[in-house]
């Protein structure tokens, strides 16, 4: 499923119309009856008070629409119409003049004083927010801006029609204020600001309106845009397990981590992979913390690297066989010290072309040796947070989460690697290829640990002969549905990374 922003979706409204021959006051008519199914399929309560608060804009006129057909169904429904009459135009008149030739009721802002609306607003059982679509620019205007403060302040059930009025359909951008829908019904395809910056906060539940604008269309002429990760994605990209197979099937993997301060990370990476499916996994960790981790995890196998005061010394990986491995990961819990960039050196020089994973601290150490990433033969895959990636590219966390598509396609491209940008919305950038954006996401994700997890998965799927991509999109999919699930479970609070580590299995096995 692709996600499209404002240009996009203008440009697929014009083919449609131009070129299919379908007019725009059809697809406004279209539009207009998906709000109404909408109504329909959650609310038979005929007595309940809507109020369609318009704009002059197309949004506007799919409101125009949405009022006739309820009013026809028969609810008792009244249409605030916000700017003048006068400044109506295009297929919103059309659809404006249809209403009114209907005899239908409706008041305008420019006659009503504001405590009047106000009433009628607090009077509304559901609000539908017809005020500004897809064509929202800049700082939100008067009359929007108080109307939106009072319907944010009501206790209404919030309707917004394409996308909540304030909200930047390309940024995700909410620039002061937006509407704070409770459910949106968005046309074609969902667009990116839905799951940039702030555009999660405000689109409430989400579901997407066939408006006649062919898909396939969409599919044809949109090969760039960025696609949402869906189950049926997951479902047909996780590996497949051949009955007749054996441990040697399913690959083996090392990790690479740990220190006398981060006993765990790479416990839960091994933990996490061997929950998805691994053959086997080799833990590479500091003498020191052997005994813990062999008591945690004696599942795995384990190479003892030698202490070089509380962390790993570099030279200790030089006694490593790589090439008995089909994927490596390093970072979780390697700690930050001095010469640690030592570590990625003679990762490189030593490994042929297997995929290779940096996280956590090893992306640390990776700002000074991207040249190596540049010159490998195989597939390199970083997995920064925002925190991280900032660091790689020495500017503020807020130019990467202002810029987050744009950010990583640019990184991969100029360095040749994958990228999975973490954050509540990860976005999976493939070289030169696809970016895949997670719907999933969670505040119970925002804990320690839960990016080794994520390590854990990656490497599981690679080593079970997924590629990086397809590796890539499971994993970060699984990942944020397993700490959904767990959320709902054990409370918001109480997720920790076993709890999601446990939370895997359950959602491969709904992966049917
Ligand atoms: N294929 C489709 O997806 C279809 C979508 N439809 C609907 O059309 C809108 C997009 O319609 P458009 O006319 O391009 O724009 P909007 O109605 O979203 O917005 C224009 C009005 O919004 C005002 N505006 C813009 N920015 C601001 C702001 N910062 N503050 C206040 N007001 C703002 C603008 O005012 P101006 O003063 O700038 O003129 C306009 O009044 C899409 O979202 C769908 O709902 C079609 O119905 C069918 C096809
Ligand atoms: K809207």
């Amino acid at each position: 499923m692709y996600i499209g922003g404002r240009q996009d979706l203008a440009a697929l409204d014009q083919f449609t119309i131009e070129q299919v021959g379908l007019p725009g006051a059809v697809l406004m008519e279209n539009a207009g009856s998906a709000i109404v199914s909408a109504v329909l399929s959650s609310y038979h309560d005929l007595d309940a008070r809507i109020l369609v608060l318009a704009g002059n804009g197309n949004n506007g006129g799919d409101g125009f629409v949405a009022t006739r057909k309820l009013c026809d169904h028969g609810y008792n429904v009244e249409l605030c119409l916000l700017p003048k009459e006068e400044t109506l135009k295009g297929d919103a008149l059309t659809h404006f003049l249809v209403y009114k030739n209907r005899g239908l009721p409706y008041s305008t802002m420019a006659t009503m004083d504001k405590d009047k609306l106000q009433s009628k607003i607090n009077c509304a059982t559901i609000i539908i927010d017809a005020m500004i679509g897809s064509g929202m620019q800049g700082i939100i205007k008067d009359p929007f801006r108080s109307v939106i403060e009072m319907v944010n302040e009501s206790t209404a059930y919030v309707l917004a029609v394409d996308i909540p009025s304030g909200l930047e359909a390309d940024t995700g951008l909410v620039t002061e204020l937006a509407i704070k829908a409770d459910r949106t019904v968005t046309f074609v395809m969902p667009k990116k600001g839905f799951f940039l910056q702030d555009g999660p906060m405000y689109i409430g539940e989400w579901e997407i309106a066939d408006i006649s604008v062919p898909y396939q269309l969409a599919e044809k002429s949109t090969q760039s845009l960025p696609r949402l990760i869906t189950n049926g994605d997951v479902y047909a990209q996780l590996p497949k397990r051949p009955s007749n197979s054996h441990k040697g099937t399913f690959g083996h993997g090392i990790v690479i981590g740990g220190s006398s301060s981060y006993v765990e990370a790479p416990i839960y990476s091994a933990k996490a992979a061997f929950h998805s499916g691994i053959g086997l996994v080799t833990l590479a960790v500091p003498e020191e913390n052997y005994t813990i981790s062999a008591s945690q995890l004696p599942e795995a196998l384990y190479i003892k690297l030698s202490n070089k005061e509380d962390h790993i010394s570099p030279a200790s990986l030089s006694d490593i066989s790589f090439s008995t491995y089909k994927a490596i990961a390093i970072g979780p819990g390697l700690s930050r010290f001095k010469h640690g960039g030592k570590i990625l050196e003679i990762l490189f020089s030593k490994c042929q072309d297997q995929p290779i994973i940096i996280d956590a601290d090893g992306l640390f150490y990776l700002k000074d040796y991207l040249h190596l990433v540049k010159e490998y033969k195989g597939p390199v895959i970083i997995t920064p947070h925002p925190g991280e990636m900032a660091a790689l590219l020495e500017c503020s966390v807020e130019e990467i989460e202002s810029n987050r598509l744009e950010v990583a396609k640019q990184f991969a491209k100029e360095h040749g690697v994958y990228v999975l940008l973490k954050g509540h919305r990860s976005i999976v950038e493939v070289p030169d290829g696809n970016t895949w954006v997670n719907p999933h996401g969670h505040d119970a994700l925002a804990r320690g640990g839960s990016g080794d997890v994520l390590t854990g998965l990656i490497l599981s799927f690679i080593c079970q002969h997924a590629s990086p991509e397809q590796a890539l999109v499971c994993a970060t999919f699984l990942h944020a549905r397993a700490a959904e699930v767990k959320a709902k479970k054990l409370s918001h609070y109480s997720v920790t990374p076993n709890a999601i580590i446990e939370g895997i299995p359950e959602i491969l096995n709904d992966m049917r």
